[in-house]
């Protein structure tokens, strides 16, 4: 099969659009597009039904047979819902809007604007709409100019024209594809939205000077799209992230003010933030990124069609929501190092050739989809900032395919041309470049973000002397890299998280250590844990780690990181952090309380274990004694006193021989937990706690994690609980929230986050006083919908259970992404 000209691509024009709700029920191909989702028809089904007229006087109805039914279209002549639908059968049936006008889909309506195709996706606020002439397109313009449907008003903007569609007549050079012709896109659930003509838009928005006619006067750079601060000193850029995260700190403090409830009284932060020009706290400044040019050791790039109309391997000018389609090299982009550009055009030069297509955008057809290249680094104690890229030693590229529908045979083939070209290709360049690992990832939905489980295929790169060719065809080698953070090694697996940065990612994750006032007797979960980084990190400084993430090969990676580090004080967990964070804190607190059950008397403690942990620990007295000072009594809050035990030592070397057993590891836990704490070095209890589990169904994994540790007796050697959270772009999970808001036991947080909008949502409800009487959450209130993330956090925060609020300390800025709009947040949380 060759691959498809790109003027297979529908052309891109204009976008031409209402909001929903002006239509609430258009049933155009605007609304019903291939890509409608399972469940649509039934939904439409339910507006139906809300909008039932009454058949004796359908007009009653103000929308009745106004648009045109596409099931009736696309099934030739048939619906399900007969002379009862309320979307009119054919061209005869179609009544005038309430506005005067016609379904735009219609006949009708294209006699009053004609034009040849347009294309819009469900939930999208744009479609594009292309024109026979550029005469067609003039007369579009001028009478959707200043048009409005309903109340909202229609935008016309342009799309970047690609250079082959420059100056070439769209009749002739783009025959139209056969597919979704002849209707203008309605859509929009915010209000404006735009149609969009020959060209696209920006993200900026306001940098774009492309033309409707097709010639472009400027488009934005890859270099302005990818690193849009790349023409700032690196200082200013600092800067500028400064303010600007300084405004949206500002927002915590403003809208915990204004979700304070009524009749409670404003907390102290809050009341001092007028000092700190209303910051909630201050903020500390930026730190700098070590290294400021190809930093980045994971690069995704898109595949698609440059400018010029050539298939390119690189990234895209904007993004698909704002009509962008445009895929440029990734030239000059500072952050993005030489090797994963190599690799790029590679890739690149292999397509030209290949006998499957790439990616479609609009049909969501084709082959080749995305290109990722991550790279690993040697250990090193020096950074040369100057030249970083010396220091990487291994690379994995992962292909993102769409396998569905082609012929097997015909894939095995291009698989193999694949390994060939890349292998070359490394071998070729001067010097040649590292090449660890080739995974295929197979992948068939609409956007390029893969699930976790998507499918993963590695491809031999070459047969190992000594590997038999049976087992090299079988893939039975690991895909992963490594790389160095803190002088720990990690293991990073093609779709496991690590931050993009490492050397930055070193100064994030000791700062969030040196906040969270860590300690021989400190427990801390490392909640979003990825590979484990920041636990591991910090685990020579803390008593025990304990790890939660969903993603599966990320967990396996931590459990390896532990092991290829020498670290035993780690326990990771398998789950999504919602579904466990909740059974975690309880299981470690209740064993806390179990010692609060302790009775003290005359300094000495007698410590009752139940028959449960009698079992469990193998204490067969099943009693301890130990004794505490008044002054130790003090110090440990959590059994009033410090335990001392004498009588156990045997008990804990037997242990410690067995170190090696799953099932005897929270014995030793245990018999460390009677420890006195700091007495044992934390080097002597990273030798006796081994405390990890494999990646299992996150389901699963909680319900084991209850019934294999019931109680786990490790808390009991704990006066510091701690929380490390790095959640996702998203922030936490609203159960996650409520956990630890409502655990009075975990008094110290540190947030980090890469994205401060959802750091000041999550403070928000973190922070916010509890009302006296607790409001129920409406479920039904949909109003949700159009909220700001922090309006929906304010409303949460209403129906947070009774509770100690958290109090913003301080917060600081890293820079892990030079030249880029982005940067990380830490802020410390107490109460
Ligand atoms: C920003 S990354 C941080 C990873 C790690 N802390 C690091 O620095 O390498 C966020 C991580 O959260 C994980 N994640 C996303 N949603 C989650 C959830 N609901 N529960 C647990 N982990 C989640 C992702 O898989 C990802 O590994």
């Amino acid at each position: 099969m060759a691959a498809p000209s790109p003027t297979n691509e529908p052309l891109p024009t204009q976008t031409l659009t209402e909001p929903n709700d002006s239509l609430p029920d258009q049933p155009s191909d605007a609304a019903l597009t291939d890509d409608t989702p399972l469940g649509e028809k039934r939904k439409r089904e339910d507006d139906q039904k809300d909008q039932e007229p009454n058949p004796t006087n359908p007009s009653a109805t103000p929308l009745w047979k106004t648009s045109l039914c596409s099931f009736f279209r696309r099934q030739s002549g048939s619906c399900s819902h007969g002379s009862t639908c309320r979307y009119a059968h054919g061209e005869e049936e179609l009544r005038q809007r309430p506005d005067n006008t016609w379904d735009p889909t219609s006949e009708r309506a294209k006699k009053g604007i004609p034009f040849k195709s347009s294309k819009k996706k469900k939930g999208m606020t744009v479609g594009f709409v292309s024109f026979e002439s550029v005469e067609q397109l003039k007369t579009a313009l001028e009478q959707l100019e200043g048009k409005s449907i309903g109340n909202k008003s229609i935008k016309v903007a342009d799309v970047i024209p690609r250079s082959f569609e420059k100056n070439i007549k769209p009749t002739t050079a783009f025959p139209q594809n056969g597919q979704e012709t002849g209707k203008p896109v309605i859509s929009g659930d915010d209000g404006d939205v735009s149609v969009t003509l020959n060209g696209a838009q920006n993200v900026d928005g306001n940098e774009d000077n492309s033309t409707v006619n097709g010639s472009v006067t400027s488009v934005r750079s890859v270099r302005d799209a990818v690193t849009p601060l790349a023409h700032m000193a690196y200082s200013d850029q600092l800067e500028q992230k400064k303010m600007s995260n300084m405004q949206i700190l500002k927002r915590l403090t403003r809208n915990a003010r204004k979700a304070c409830p009524n009749g409670v009284s404003l907390p102290e932060w809050i009341l001092k933030s007028r000092e700190i020009g209303g910051l909630p706290c201050i903020l500390e400044g930026i730190l700098p990124s070590p290294v400021i040019n190809g930093y980045r050791n994971k690069c995704e790039f898109s595949v698609g069609y440059s400018l010029q109309g050539k298939i390119t391997v690189g990234f895209m000018l904007g993004n698909f929501r704002e009509g962008v389609t445009a895929v440029e090299e990734p030239i000059n982009c500072p952050n993005v190092s030489t090797i994963a550009c190599k690799y790029a055009s590679i890739f690149q030069e292999f397509l030209q050739h290949s006998d499957l297509p790439v990616w479609n955008r609009f049909k969501n057809t084709g082959f080749w989809r995305q290109l990722t290249v991550r790279e690993g680094r040697r250990p090193e104690t020096t950074i040369d900032s100057e030249n970083p890229e010396a220091n990487i030693a291994e690379v994995l590229l992962m292909v993102q395919v769409s396998t569905m529908s082609f012929d097997e045979a015909l894939v095995a083939s291009e698989f193999e041309k694949l390994t060939q070209a890349f292998s070359a290709g490394a071998a070729a360049s001067v010097p040649s470049l590292p090449l660890t690992a080739l995974v295929v990832q197979d992948h068939q939905g609409i956007s390029n973000v893969a699930p976790a489980d998507a499918p993963l295929r590695q491809l031999p790169l070459g047969k190992e002397p000594d590997v038999p060719e049976m087992e090299a065809d079988k893939n039975l080698v690991d895909p992963r890299i490594h790389d160095y953070i803190s002088n720990l090694k990690f293991c990073i697996s093609p779709t496991a998280f690590f931050q993009v940065n490492s050397l930055a990612a070193e100064k994030l994750y000791s700062l969030a250590g040196d906040w969270a006032g860590l300690g021989p007797d400190t427990l801390l979960f490392d909640i979003c844990c990825g590979t484990g980084t920041i636990g591991l990190t910090l685990a020579h400084r803390v008593g025990m780690v304990v790890g939660v993430e969903m993603n599966a090969s990320a967990i396996s990676d931590a459990h390896r990181n532990a092991e290829i580090n020498g670290i035993k004080n780690c326990r990771f967990v398998c789950a999504k952090a919602e579904d466990v964070m909740g059974s975690l804190l309880e299981e470690y607190m209740n064993a806390t309380q179990l010692q609060d059950e302790c009775q003290i008397s005359e300094g000495a403690v007698e410590v009752n274990c139940t028959t449960e942990e009698k079992d469990g620990c193998q204490i067969s007295e099943g009693v301890v004694e130990v004794s505490c000072t008044t002054e130790e009594k003090v110090e440990c809050p959590i059994s009033e006193g410090v335990v001392e035990v004498s009588s156990i030592t045997e008990e804990k070397d037997i242990l410690v021989n067995n170190a090696e057993d799953p099932e005897r590891s929270s014995c030793l836990s245990a018999a460390d937990s009677i420890q006195e704490p700091g007495e044992s070095s934390n080097q002597e209890l990273q030798n006796v706690n081994i405390a990890s589990e494999g990646p299992r169904e996150p389901d699963s994994q909680l319900q084991s994690n209850c019934q294999s540790e019931n109680v786990n007796p490790l808390v009991q050697r704990f006066k510091n609980v701690v929380a490390i959270v790095d959640p996702p772009r998203g922030g936490l999970h609203p159960t996650v929230i409520k956990v630890i808001r409502t655990n009075p036991l975990l008094r110290r947080l540190v947030y980090i986050s890469c994205n401060p909008e959802s750091l000041v949502a999550n403070a928000i409800e973190l922070c916010t006083p509890s009302a006296e009487k607790t409001e129920k959450g409406n479920r039904n209130n949909r109003g949700w919908r159009n909220m700001s993330a922090a309006g929906l956090a304010r409303n949460r925060a209403k129906s947070m259970p009774h509770s100690e609020p958290f109090r913003p300390v301080k917060s600081m800025a890293v820079d892990l992404f030079p030249h880029t709009v982005h940067c990380e947040m830490v802020m410390l949380l107490e109460r």
